[in-house]
């Protein structure tokens, strides 16, 4: 897929992106933006740039499919007038696609990719970003965890990436727009690890409340201090959730369902679960909860969130708990209120600046503070979420490779078409491009003599996406509509599947 340049290309960008097919069905370096010649039908000749030898597929524990067999594991979706099969759109050979998995994605995502012939390679740990910037150069999918930022340096350095898989909650790590403005399509995980953020975040909440974390420390050190003074039930306390969204409205039931009143602050206005109650700011959430948990993304309005001023504000001996993201919270504000007593404790599972891998070292002004948890970004670390994380986000990336579906990307429109025609001339051209006036009438121009059995377009600020199934095209006609659409001077990425 080599997703195609950030502003629209000039000519001479087309003319030296491989836009013609190889006779030998071998597929280009470009394999997921230029169409060869479709299943069944003989390949018009080349003229263009020499197609490169498929490359080693030992990553891939299945064997690859062959240049035209289908891509297998696709399930058929649904029915259409005038065929009983759905077709498994098959523009590229499968086995050169190459996927870049970092930070130990679940191996059901492994799998799943592998199932699809994909070379994929992975790595326990986030990358350098020299070493990032080497690897990525060449993929065309790459799948991280919170850790590796994809910053537009490192976009730029991708020449062939065409969408990047999160598999995690947050996508502050990438660059989305800079993404977006290259046809790079970004999926995460919006809620498959909710529950287990939420867990340990009830957790944490006994556990402050009864100073746990020090009574252990002295236990391992061989000091025997049973306290009670300070240490409390939590039922009957109040909770205070900033961010009510797919974790802080969750953590809400369990809650109340501990015996904890429940209040919330949120931007926008949102159903309140159970007894819970909405409050107009954030200073009168701080005012009246004795535990405040953050459950906000990381945004330029989240940054500091919660500074000396708003620790201020939180009543004398109450607790503050972070597992959002490091920058929610200032953290010297937040030592020095543990230290004087102001704040009775505090969990902190995220950081500004969190080590590169395990074993690194830790260094924060936390350390050493009273009643004060710290834990290695655990939130949404089970088993259970992990293992639906790479299900959901093997998911999507296998669908946007292999149909063009962008559904559920966060940075880029969402569209989708039913499946296309089981007929060998049919094909599916997924244009991304700038969202300017004027694109429809030239793309319809393009097909106005063939016939569109069905399109969707949509947009997303600066770039729009659309869909084209078309029947009845022979492989001349395919190339000349890809020819012609990628010359358009809104061009950003077209695809032609069939
Ligand atoms: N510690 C960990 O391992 C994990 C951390 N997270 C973090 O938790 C965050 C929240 O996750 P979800 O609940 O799934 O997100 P979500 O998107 O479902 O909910 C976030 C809520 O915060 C609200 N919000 C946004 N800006 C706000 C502001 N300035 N003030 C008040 N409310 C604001 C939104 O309106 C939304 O209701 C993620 O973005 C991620 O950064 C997520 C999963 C695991
Ligand atoms: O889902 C998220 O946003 C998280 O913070 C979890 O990140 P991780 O997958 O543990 O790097």
């Amino acid at each position: 897929m080599s997703f195609a340049p950030s502003s629209p290309p000039s000519v001479s960008q087309q003319q030296r992106a491989p836009t013609t097919p190889s006779t030998a069905r071998v597929m280009p370096t470009n394999v997921m933006n230029t169409p060869t010649a479709p299943q069944g039908t003989s390949a018009p000749s080349t003229t263009g740039a020499a197609a490169p030898a498929a490359p080693s597929t030992t990553s891939s524990a299945n064997a690859p499919n062959t240049p035209g067999t289908e891509i297998r594991g696709r399930e058929r979706q649904g029915s259409f007038g005038g065929s009983t099969r759905a077709k498994v759109l098959k523009p590229f050979n499968t086995a050169n696609i190459k996927i870049l998995l970092l930070e130990n994605v679940n191996e059901t995502a492994v799998r799943a990719l592998r199932d699809q012939g994909y070379q994929v390679e992975t790595h326990a740990k986030a990358l350098a970003e020299d070493v990032l910037i080497e690897k990525i150069k060449d993929v065309h999918c790459v799948g991280i965890r919170s850790k590796t930022k994809l910053t537009k340096k490192v976009l730029d350095a991708a020449e062939k990436l065409g969408v990047i898989g999160c598999f995690c909650i947050g996508t502050n790590q990438v660059d989305l727009e800079h993404a977006a403005s290259k046809g790079i399509a970004v999926f995460n995980s919006p809620f498959s690890n909710s529950r287990s953020v939420a867990e340990l975040v009830i957790a944490e909440i006994v556990l402050l409340s009864r100073q746990l974390g020090d009574r252990n420390n002295e236990m391992h050190q061989g000091i025997w201090s049973k306290v009670s003074a300070n240490c409390y039930e939590i039922r009957g306390k109040t909770l205070g959730i900033v961010g009510y969204g797919h974790i802080g409205s969750q953590l809400s039931v369990l809650a109340e369902s501990m015996g904890m009143r429940v209040y919330f602050h949120d931007v926008v206005p949102l159903m309140p679960l159970g007894t819970s109650k909405q409050v107009g700011s954030l200073d009168e959430l701080l005012e009246i909860s004795d535990f405040v948990t953050l459950h906000v993304p990381e945004t330029e309005d989240t940054k500091n969130m919660i500074g000396e001023h708003e620790l201020n504000k939180m009543k004398q001996g109450s607790f503050l708990i972070n597992a959002s993201r490091g920058t929610v919270v200032q953290i010297s504000a937040l030592a020095k209120a543990l230290r004087s007593g102001h704040i009775g404790g505090a969990a902190v599972d995220v950081f500004p600046k969190e080590p590169a891998a395990n074993g690194k070292f830790f260094e924060s002004e936390l350390i050493g503070c009273p009643n004060t948890l710290l834990t290695p970004h655990i939130g949404g670390s089970t088993e259970e979420a992990q293992s639906m994380i790479g299900v959901e986000v093997s998911q999507a990336l296998i669908k946007f490779i292999n149909n063009g579906t962008s559904i559920g990307a966060v940075n880029f429109p969402e569209v989708d078409l039913r499946a296309i025609r089981d007929e060998e001339n049919s094909i599916r051209l997924c244009y991304t491009h700038a969202n300017v006036p004027g694109v429809l009438l030239r793309i319809t121009n393009i097909l106005a003599d063939h016939n569109v059995d069905k399109q969707f377009s949509d947009s997303k600020g600066k770039i729009a996406y659309l869909m084209a199934d078309i029947s009845d095209v022979t492989p001349e006609q395919i190339q000349d509509i890809y020819r012609r659409v990628s010359e358009t001077p809104t061009n950003i990425v077209t695809r032609v599947l069939y």
